[in-house]
């Protein structure tokens, strides 16, 4: 079995602000292995959330070479943008499980339908979804809509979509940001419990010294050249 799961070589991202370029990652390279954790700490706007983007095809890199889950991204390869467009689709759809900060509920679906669909998307049984609500305490919301619970609920339910669809790859950015200390404990347990048992990798973005140290590495992004 391959255990690599994703490999980075050469990834720069620059941005333009007031007609500057603005070097957000020069040069990057990281590698994950099947049941390893990555914490990507460093200060605001060193370029945490950016690389998570990368890593899951929300943003293009300027350059680099990615290696996800046995899909090449090449930004020097002569593929059509749409076809990597449609891999990286695919790879979301099944293989990645993403919690960003704000947490992509559909509105129009109670947060059970959400996990739900999350879980069908994947391939996987929507026979736990429930249950994934209740693990993180907000089994009694599970026909509410995401605009009639708090923003650390629609946290919670976007985990408990991400857990329902069993993915390889997890990222997370700032997973437990609008938690308090008693439920972000309970949620990194069970973040830290599911990786475990699934062997699947993590990357996570995070201002919590904490939650980075249980990872099994770390990358500062705040000693990136050009940050
Ligand atoms: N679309 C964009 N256009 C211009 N600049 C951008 C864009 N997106 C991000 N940036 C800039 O790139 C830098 C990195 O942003 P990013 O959100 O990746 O930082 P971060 O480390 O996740 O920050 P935080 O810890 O505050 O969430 C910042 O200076 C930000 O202002």
């Amino acid at each position: 079995m391959v255990d690599s799961l994703l490999t980075a070589r050469g990834l720069n991202k620059q941005f333009r602000s007031a007609n500057q370029p603005v070097a957000v990652l020069s040069n990057l390279a990281l590698h994950l292995e099947r049941g390893e954790s990555l914490a990507l700490t460093g200060r605001s706007g060193s370029g945490k959330t950016t690389l998570l983007n990368i890593l899951c095809g929300l943003e293009k890199p300027d350059a680099g070479r990615l290696q996800v889950l046995g899909e090449v991204f090449d930004s020097r390869a002569p593929e059509a943008g749409s076809q990597a467009e449609a891999r990286w689709a695919s790879l979301r759809r099944q293989r990645i499980g993403v919690v960003f900060q704000d947490a992509n509920l559909m509105p129009a679906l109670s947060l059970l339908d959400n996990v739900r669909l999350r879980a069908r998307l994947a391939g996987q049984s929507e026979a736990d979804c429930q249950d994934w609500l209740e693990r993180l305490d907000i089994g009694e919301l599970a026909e509410r809509y995401p605009d009639q619970v708090s923003g650390g609920q629609r946290q919670r339910a976007a985990l408990a979509m991400v857990f329902a669809m069993k993915p390889a790859l997890i990222l997370a950015d700032e997973p437990t940001g609008s938690l308090d200390r008693h439920t972000a404990e309970d949620v990194t347990r069970q973040l830290f419990d599911l990786q475990a048992r699934h062997g699947c990798g993590l990357i996570l973005a995070t201002h919590d010294t904490e939650l980075a140290t249980r990872c099994s590495h770390r990358l500062d992004l705040g000693h990136q050249p050009g940050t």
